[in-house]
């Protein structure tokens, strides 16, 4: 029988590896055959075409490069990862915990197109590309770790680029992205039926412990 895709979704810097290890380590404990999957895959030769891309090699402006082509970066670089790494520990029953996934595209991908109708197309094709044509598994579930803006840029302050740029990658260095990012949230957490989990409290971040309790409640209902 098939396991469960669960993915941890989220800005940057709002603790998404932390809680992806913290679930792995809670569902491991209770004997339950569980691994981590992180997107994108850095250590494969599949996320080549995303490096280059988020270090300004077609274009420093995120904006700029087509949310169609950048999709498919990501996406094939998620399938190389499903194909070789993981499938058949999820159809062997196996669940699998994936820090970012297609639901990164949704996000990042979706904020750059500004007519709605265009929007909901975009989303309408990424779903059928990664689900349907290139046939990635569609997630159990979608727990959005929920970071006021204002906590998130306070959290990114001092973080450097995984890519190789010297000041992050092409979306770090776009502000009106961050923003625009979390008014994407809320569109898409009501859209696909995303569990939102409140990860400050004011200003303040609720510690990962505190949040890993939230993430273990939500992700428990699917075994109910
Ligand atoms: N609840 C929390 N409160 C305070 N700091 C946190 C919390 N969760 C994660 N962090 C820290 O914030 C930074 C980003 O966390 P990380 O899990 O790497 O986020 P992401 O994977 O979303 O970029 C790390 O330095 C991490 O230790
Ligand atoms: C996995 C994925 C990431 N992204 C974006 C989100 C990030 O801005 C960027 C790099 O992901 P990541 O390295 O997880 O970013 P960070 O460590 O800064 O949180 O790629 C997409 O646009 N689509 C995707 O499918």
């Amino acid at each position: 029988m098939r396991g469960k895709l669960i993915i941890i979704e989220g800005g940057d810097g709002s603790g998404k590896a932390t809680q992806t290890a913290m679930l792995v380590e809670r569902l491991a404990a209770e004997g339950r055959p569980v691994r981590s999957v992180s997107f994108p895959d850095y250590d494969s030769d599949s996320s080549a075409l995303v490096k280059m891309y988020l270090r300004g090699d077609f274009g420093g402006d995120a904006d700029g490069v087509n949310p169609y082509a950048a999709s498919a970066f990501y996406a094939v670089d998620r399938f190389a990862s499903y194909q070789t790494q993981w499938k058949s520990f999820l159809q062997d029953g196996g669940i699998v915990v994936a820090d970012r996934y297609t639901t990164s595209n949704m996000l990042y991908q979706m904020i750059k197109i500004d007519d709605a109708a265009a929007q909901e197309a975009y989303l309408d094709w990424l779903w059928d590309f990664e689900f349907g044509k290139l046939g990635l598994p569609e997630p159990d579930m979608v727990v959005l770790l929920d970071v006021p803006l204002a906590v998130t840029e306070r959290l990114m302050a001092g973080r450097t680029g995984k890519t190789g740029g010297r000041t992050g990658d092409i979306h770090e260095k776009n502000e009106g992205f961050l923003r625009k990012c979390h008014d994407a949230y809320d569109v898409l957490a009501k859209r696909y039926g995303w569990q939102r989990i409140a990860c400050a409290d004011g200003l303040a971040m609720r510690t990962p412990e505190a949040i890993c309790d939230d993430v273990y409640e939500a992700v428990r209902a699917l075994w109910k």
